[in-house]
């Protein structure tokens, strides 16, 4: 099997690009982990399909598996690359805004420039049903148990599930120890995106992610959304956000409940290959 692929990364989350817009998607979930293997693969964090959109009043359909081989039903480093790949294939000219479908849903892009991307994210839905989020009743924080502590957290959909924890030190060792505790915790039926968070002004925020299906990521989009929407819920931002991550920064606006939040970042082309199909030699 040779499957085409552009390598791509939006400030360090890095992505397997596939083009299904003339044959559908076809990889197994093996094949999809033999690809992201960082040894015997080309290694990415989320595979990214572009395909014919569902949703008529879209122009581009995106699927995204996470490095495990499972599904989610958004990446927002991932749909920045998206709009800059549609750019180097002709579909989407600098300046223009365009609907593409996400397994949740719609999203807009606007391309600001080739290798910059502002994307309308939707509307962050703190319901417990939609994240799925196990509790009594909506709330901007919960207690939950993890281990013998009792951690507090936010808890929302920015159209896949995300747990944020705000922390005084993001170098705390604790960290890397709750991480894969809250991803796979209980009261997240379909796991969850940990955010670790410190917050460093009303205007910056500091973010390290621990990612469902994929571990300990350089950046999350979509994490980025989540946890300036619980520090705006809770009043502790402004509308206009800088989200400092390991691989760089993105800056989010949200007015608060009931609007819309945007993200806007860069996404960087790193190479074209050609995936060969061969096993894993261990
Ligand atoms: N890196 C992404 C999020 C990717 C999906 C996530 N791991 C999940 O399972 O929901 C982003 O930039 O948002």
């Amino acid at each position: 099997m040779k499957l085409p692929f552009s390598k791509m990364h939006g400030i360090g989350n890095d992505f397997v690009m596939v083009d299904c817009r003339q044959q559908p998607f076809a990889l197994s979930e093996a094949q999809i982990r033999d690809i992201a293997d960082r040894h015997t693969g080309v290694g990415f964090d989320q595979l990214i399909s572009i395909e014919p959109p569902r949703d008529p009043s879209c122009a581009f359909y995106y699927g995204i598996w996470n490095a495990d081989g499972s599904p989610s039903g958004q990446c927002g480093n991932g749909v920045r690359c998206v709009a800059a790949w549609l750019h180097r294939a002709g579909e989407l000219a600098i300046g223009d805004m365009v609907k593409v479908e996400s397994p949740s849903g719609p999203v807009t892009v606007r391309l600001n420039g080739p290798n910059e991307v502002t994307v309308d994210m939707g509307v962050p839905s703190f319901d417990p049903a939609t994240i799925p989020f196990i509790a009594n009743a909506e709330a901007d924080r919960y207690g939950i148990d993890v281990g013998d502590e009792v951690l507090e957290i936010g808890a929302l959909s920015m159209g896949n599930p995300h747990a944020v924890v705000v922390v005084p030190d993001l170098h705390a060792p604790s960290l890397f120890r709750l991480g894969p505790l809250l991803t796979t915790h209980e009261r997240f039926p379909q796991g969850a995106n940990t955010g670790f968070v410190q917050v460093m002004g009303r205007e910056l925020l500091r973010l390290r992610v621990h990612e469902r299906g994929s571990g300990w990521t350089m950046a999350c989009g979509t994490g980025a959304c989540a946890a300036m929407a619980v520090m705006r819920l809770r009043g502790e931002v402004d509308e206009r956000v800088h989200v400092e991550l390991p691989g760089g920064t993105l800056t989010i606006e949200w007015e608060g409940p009931g609007h819309t939040l945007w993200m806007t970042g860069p996404a960087t082309f790193v190479f074209e290959g050609e995936w060969l199909g061969n096993a894993p030699t261990h």
